[in-house]
């Protein structure tokens, strides 16, 4: 798989030299009705013997348009991880256009004239919501008009399941309301977070569970805070784990900063500095203040013991 990243118009290194079947989308978490999209654009680009290539933006517009201005915008798939989920799908060519203000200011008809022809494209598959800048003017329908005769355009309509759209929005609110199973089932995979193993206060040993806390970079989502059963990929293998992302409430009377704490079953390494991967499998329970220690062990070996069971059924 080959990336290019673009910036209008000073550079914009279009390496398809055939007509490209082009995917376009943010496609924040890679979700089902995303790999419909992307998945369409790669059967079509088979069947015509043509590249099958991706137009994403290294920014979530609502960065530069929306009310989270300037914020730090958190995402379902972060730069590197959506990457691997294209690569992972098949695309040969990823596009990313630097979503600055110079390009987000283009209107439709240059988008399209300027921006979109550059591309040299055969056919653009996009979802039947996309829109391409002002959401009354950019939207497939106008699209359709400004591409008529130049190049094809495939719509993918709406998916849905039990009635509710699958969405990258969706899928960030079942995360925030511990509702792993859905957010997974809308995802088509198991939502992950990663980041590098970094030293704790070394509590964990002391209570006979020693934790790997893993810093997970800002601009990454988290599930809501609470206990979860997980698995850990350390050095190319998974492992069952459970994992608390809090506060530690047990101590420093609740005033720590939020991390992410796996306890990996039936596990005896020094992993720091390892970059390892969570997948989120199960919400346990929402994290409490003990008032001891005795109190937290008792109720992690019951974490344990739900942790254990969830890997036995399966
Ligand atoms: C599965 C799991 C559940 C946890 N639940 C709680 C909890 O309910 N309350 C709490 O204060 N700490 C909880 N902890 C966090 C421990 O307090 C934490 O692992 C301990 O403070 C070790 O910190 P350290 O990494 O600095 O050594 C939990 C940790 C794990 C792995
Ligand atoms: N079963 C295990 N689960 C998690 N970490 C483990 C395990 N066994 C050993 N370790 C190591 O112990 C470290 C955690 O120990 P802990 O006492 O909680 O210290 P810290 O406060 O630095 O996290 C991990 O970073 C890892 O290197």
């Amino acid at each position: 798989m080959k990336v290019r990243k673009l910036i209008f118009p000073q550079q914009m290194e279009i390496i398809n030299h055939q007509p490209l079947i082009l995917a376009a989308g943010f496609f924040d978490g890679l979700h089902l009705g995303h790999q419909n999209v992307i998945g369409t654009a790669i059967r079509l680009a088979r069947i015509k013997g043509l590249p099958a290539g991706v137009l994403t933006f290294d920014r979530h517009p609502s960065v530069v348009f929306g009310p989270q201005k300037g914020a730090n915008y958190q995402y379902l798939s972060a730069p590197k991880r959506k990457l691997e989920l294209f690569r992972n799908l098949g695309v040969d060519i990823v596009y990313i256009a630097q979503f600055d203000r110079e390009f987000s200011q283009l209107t439709p008809p240059e988008f399209v004239d300027k921006f979109l022809m550059s591309l040299h494209l055969d056919t653009l598959v996009a979802g039947f919501d996309w829109t391409f800048g002002p959401k009354d003017l950019a939207t497939m329908k106008q699209l359709k008009i400004l591409a008529a005769n130049r190049f094809d355009i495939v719509e993918i309509p709406k998916l849905q399941l039990a009635g509710e759209k699958i969405s990258s929005t969706n899928v960030k609110k079942y995360l925030a309301q511990h509702q792993i199973f859905q957010a997974n089932l809308f995802l088509g995979y198991n939502y992950q977070n990663s980041g590098p193993v970094v030293h704790g206060r070394a509590i964990g040993r002391t209570l006979g569970f020693p934790t790997a806390n893993v810093a997970v970079a800002a601009d990454q989502l988290l599930p809501a805070l609470g206990v979860y059963v997980t698995r850990i990929l350390v050095d190319d293998c998974w492992y069952p784990a459970m994992t608390q992302i809090g506060r530690n409430l047990t101590f420093n009377q609740g005033q720590n900063p939020v991390t992410v704490e796996a306890n990996i079953l039936n596990f005896q390494q020094d992993i720091y500095g390892q970059n390892v991967r969570l997948e989120w499998l199960q919400y346990l329970r929402g994290e409490i203040a003990f008032a001891n220690k005795q109190q937290l062990i008792a109720q992690l070996q019951q974490d344990q013991l739900a942790t254990r069971k969830y890997f036995e059924k399966k």
